[in-house]
């Protein structure tokens, strides 16, 4: 079988991902293992529906679902999911399959690693970010107090079944913002990958991209599966990324940033400060640059905003003594981790990103 096995579970590649899953549920139903789906109303209708026909060995099941978006990834709805579970009768038998995105994934694999304290449970990633990035690595985590991933756990899963079909149900904003986390890919790990991204668009990604995408994070994640070190490169762009997203969240609850979106402007930034650090060179930083803008557009930040993006950075989770490190480039393909920055460089990118 074309898979590759991980320390936090093995992927399975397109036509295997639908064989492996269904051998998957007939294990289960031999065992007589419970087994929950965890969908949003729109990986319901659009995922779920076109999955469960495909699936010989499917017996009962029961099904969890939440609103679509980033505040489902709350305590409170995780609250409301080990409740249901335990209604439903979920056991340390039981089996919790999350369809769906990054939000989806990373609340599923939450809930699964804490009931009883671990439940077992798989992956069937439906968005771009979900496919490349989110699924893949063993990160579970909720939003606690409006920060981003503040809660969860490194937890394995069963598998993680990759249906590149999934990817046709995607609104553009969705594809583009998981295109984000493909570059970021190529940035901090494979020029070769970055140029090849940017010749195609995000709109013809391939079936082949996703899956180079997903070995360079598997790459990174078995040589450092708890983020002691190199495990860090993955957080480039998030630094100031996960600030605008939080910040986002905040002040428009109803029009937040996507994940993507956030991290694209957070590597605009983030290139900057590596020109203003003097590691990378400003040419390439501006190429780079430029080719995030036509992307993903600019996206005008009065400074009364930009110092609530600032008040965020205190939460990252990689700060060292009160101190934010961040994830910087000295070139394509080449990241440094662990960089810490004199805030008057903070402000000169954030003032350099408005003027660009
Ligand atoms: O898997 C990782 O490690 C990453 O940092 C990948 C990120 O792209 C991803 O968004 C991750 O969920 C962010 O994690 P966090 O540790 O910064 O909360």
């Amino acid at each position: 079988m074309n898979h590759r096995d991980t320390k936090f579970g093995s992927i399975y590649n397109t036509e295997e991902a639908l064989i492996a899953f269904d051998a998957l549920l007939s294990e289960a139903k031999a065992s007589s293992s419970k087994v929950f789906f965890l969908v949003d109303e729109n990986t319901h209708e659009q995922c779920l529906t076109r999955l469960l026909p495909e699936l010989p060995n499917l017996g009962e099941y029961e099904l969890l679902e939440v609103p679509p978006g980033e505040e489902s990834k709350s305590i409170e709805v995780a609250a409301q999911l080990w409740s249901a579970l335990a209604e439903l009768g979920a056991n340390r038998q039981s089996i919790l399959v999350n369809v769906g995105g990054g939000m989806i994934t990373d609340l599923g694999g939450f809930i699964a690693s804490t009931y009883m304290r671990g439940i077992r449970f798989c992956h069937i990633p439906t968005s771009l970010l979900g496919m490349v990035d989110a699924s893949i690595g063993g990160k579970t985590a909720v939003d606690v107090a409006g920060v981003k991933n503040l809660v969860g756990a490194f937890a394995a899963c069963e598998g993680v079944f990759l249906i590149p079909d999934f990817l046709e149900t995607l609104p553009e904003r969705e594809l583009r913002s998981g295109f984000a986390e493909m570059l970021k890919h190529g940035l901090i790990r494979d020029a070769s990958h970055y140029s090849d991204l940017i010749r195609t668009g995000f709109e013809k990604v391939t079936p082949d991209q996703v899956r180079a995408s997903m070995n360079i994070k598997l790459d990174v994640v078995e040589s450092d599966p708890l983020e002691a070190g190199a495990r860090k490169e993955l957080n480039f762009g998030h630094t100031l990324g996960h600030a605008l997203e939080s910040h986002f969240l905040e002040a428009y609850p109803h029009d937040p940033l996507l994940h993507g979106e956030a991290i694209a402007f957070g590597m605009w930034l983030e290139l900057e400060l590596s020109v203003l650090s003097g590691l990378l060179d400003a040419e390439i930083a501006k190429a780079i640059q430029s080719d995030i803008a036509s992307i993903f557009g600019r996206l005008a930040l009065p400074e009364s905003e930009w110092e609530s993006v600032t008040s965020w950075l205190k939460y990252d989770k990689k700060n060292t003594n009160h101190s934010v490190r961040f994830v910087l480039l000295e070139n394509v393909g080449k990241a440094v981790i662990d960089c810490s920055v004199d805030p008057s460089l903070i402000r000169r990118a954030y003032e350099n990103w408005q003027a660009s």
